[in-house]
């Protein structure tokens, strides 16, 4: 898979690795932004959206700091630091001392993020919102922006369903709590097994029980790192982040909320946390590994650099569900893009990187919607009476209520042209239930997201909900199936622009189906109130005809696109990895000397 930086490199090689890897030459997007406070910086402000565009009159959220997360080549390059040589468990953490994650000598006060934020046209503002870690702060002398009542700050508490921290974090003395239970996607997985039996033996996992092979990236908050739980056969993506270097930077909160969301999920298309533990310096999530890359590395290597229509069917089915499930759990993503959704070693989806998500209360609802006067039963909802079963793909036995929860398709409630004639309907004579799990009372003021990808109510600061989601659900699906985004403008600030004032339009090749336009047209509706699923969420998108005859119950059984070749472990943790090997990238991980150990930058 595509990896965003190497290992064993020289800091000359680093520079130009890094240089590739972050610009656009690379075809990378710029970094996510996270505007988290507030003070003076440049509006947008009617007089200076383009002509034609609507007036609009933001609200006005001021940016102090800009989070950019993933700094500049040239600031990152100047600040590397040294490498280490991993080998014997037991020194890890002490020799890890040396080491520096992040972007620890970057100037602590956003200095150089001050001056990004006139150069993306961020509205200025009187107030202070964080929540990207969701965190939310008062600001001196300005007006106070406060979220919503049922916005649940992270990092104080967390309102997600499933399992507890106990499940999975080894920092905690119930190591031996840990178990399936409040996971049951996990039931018959060996590397959860192997976890386990490592715990049951030895109590808590640290360093020392894991063999880094590979450093598969690094982002804002820590560099990810394939590993192998030692003498097990067990691959995992580890992700380490430096305490100091998170504290120093004001991200504690942003890593607690990532790992607090890993840690209660349980789908199919999401992250598995393995486990978690920390040393004096780190702090270290074990998830899921994704040896397919990520789908904007796949969508390069496709001819014209789009996907099929079909394919786009099967990853984007797979994204609905994904973010469906973290509705639910009242988790808005808010950070969709092809570089966040990876591939698993069997084709299925995983969705990933959750430090910019926010967290909200919702009740996920299930309501007797089949009839047409769907409306009406609306205004009354049907509860189903099985608060545990939430997960709208679950085809567990576990999942106790499956059959009245979820069939394999829903009775449209939309207009009468969408729906489908009666014969074809089959013999469904009970009413199908819906399940409505949208989080329609989130609400934060923050500016977060990538600039392609940012909804209108973003860029406007005029506060924001789960729509966001839907919004960059259709610039994903455009993006996949055009090869590009519909709203970019020459410079970051073009296109936020753009996206607040610029008509959607659709290049004339490829072509593509009706049906995916009018979803993509639905999905990218400026304003969030009248954007398809505002109410009623994935449900709402699903009944789309785009998706005729997706079996959502079943998707992940379906066969993926593309496969993924097998990743060779055993190879690279060869000591005896071939010079033109690694110079081709083969193996470039394996690191050739006797000790099988493993020398990685942190930075
Ligand atoms: N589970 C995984 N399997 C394979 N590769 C992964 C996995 N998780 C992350 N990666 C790789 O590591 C890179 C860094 O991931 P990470 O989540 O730390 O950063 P990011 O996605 O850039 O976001 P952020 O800056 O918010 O941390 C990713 O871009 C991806 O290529």
């Amino acid at each position: 898979m595509a990896s965003k930086s190497s290992t064993r490199t020289s800091p000359d090689k680093q520079r130009k690795l890094l240089a590739s890897h972050k610009t656009e030459g690379n075809s990378r997007r710029p970094p996510p932004l996270q505007i988290s406070k507030t003070s003076k910086s440049e509006p947008v402000t009617p007089r200076e959206l383009p002509k034609g565009a609507p007036q609009v009159v933001a609200k006005q959220v001021s940016v102090e700091t800009i989070e950019n997360k993933k700094h500049s080549p040239s600031s990152l390059v100047d600040k590397l630091n040294s490498s280490l040589s991993l080998g014997d468990p037991k020194r890890l953490p002490d020799d890890l001392s040396a080491v520096v994650i992040g972007t620890k000598n970057l100037p602590e006060d956003g200095g150089d993020q001050e001056k990004k934020t006139s150069d993306q046209g961020v509205s200025p503002a009187s107030a202070k919102v964080s929540d990207g870690a969701s965190s939310l702060a008062k600001t001196s002398g300005s007006a106070k922006v406060s979220e919503r009542a049922d916005f649940v700050e992270s990092g104080k508490s967390s309102i997600c369903r499933g399992s507890t921290s106990s499940d999975v974090s080894d920092e905690s003395t119930c190591s031996s709590l840990s178990s399936s239970v409040n996971k049951p996607h996990k039931a018959n997985d060996i590397r959860w097994e192997a976890i386990q039996a490592v715990r049951s033996k030895e109590g808590v996992l640290n360093f020392g029980h894991f063999r880094l092979l590979k450093k598969l990236g690094c982002g804002d908050i820590g560099s990810v790192y394939l590993s192998e739980l030692r003498g097990t056969k067990c691959y995992f993506a580890m992700k380490v982040m430096d305490k100091t270097s998170l504290a120093s930077r004001k991200k504690l909160l942003r890593a607690q909320t990532e790992r607090e969301i890993l840690q209660s999920l349980d789908h199919p298309f999401l992250p598995s946390l393995y486990t978690h533990f920390e040393t004096e310096k780190y702090s270290c999530l074990v998830m899921e590994f994704c040896p397919g890359g990520d789908l904007h590395t796949l969508r390069q290597r496709q001819p014209g650099k789009h996907f099929t229509e079909q394919a786009v069917k099967f990853y984007v089915a797979e994204v609905l569900l994904a973010l469906e499930y973290l509705h639910m759990l009242g988790i808005v993503y808010r950070d969709l893009k092809p570089e966040n959704v990876l591939v698993r070693d069997d084709g299925h989806i995983m969705l990933s990187d959750f430090d910019l998500s926010l967290r909200c209360a919702v009740s996920p609802t299930l309501v007797k919607s089949s009839a047409p006067e769907s409306e009406l039963l609306r205004k009354n909802p049907v509860y189903c009476g099985q608060p545990a079963c939430i997960e709208p793909s679950c085809i567990q036995p576990s999942c106790v209520v499956p059959t009245t929860c979820f069939g394999p398709r829903f009775f449209s409630s939309k207009s009468k042209k969408d729906r489908k004639p009666k014969n074809e309907m089959g013999n469904q004579v009970t009413p199908l239930p819906e399940l409505i799990a949208e989080p329609t009372n989130a609400r934060s003021m923050s500016f977060v997201g990538t600039h392609e990808y940012l909804a209108p109510e973003i860029i406007k600061g005029e506060g924001h909900g789960s729509a966001v989601d839907w919004w960059t659900f259709g610039i994903f699906l455009y993006e996949l199936l055009f090869g590009k985004t519909p709203f970019k403008g020459s410079g970051n600030r073009a296109t936020l622009f753009n996206v607040v004032g610029q008509p959607l339009r659709f290049p004339e090749t490829p072509v593509v189906s009706f049906s995916a336009r009018d979803l993509i047209r639905g999905l990218l509706v400026k304003e969030p109130q009248h954007r398809l699923a505002y109410k009623r969420g994935a449900t709402e998108i699903k009944q789309h005809p785009f998706f005729e005859g997706i079996n959502w119950a079943l998707i992940r059984c379906a066969s993926p696109p593309e496969i993924p070749k097998p990743v060779e472990f055993e190879r690279m943790s060869s000591p005896t990895v071939s010079s033109s090997d690694k110079a081709n990238g083969a193996g470039s991980a394996a690191y050739p000397d006797q000790n099988n150990y493993l020398e990685f930058d942190f930075f």
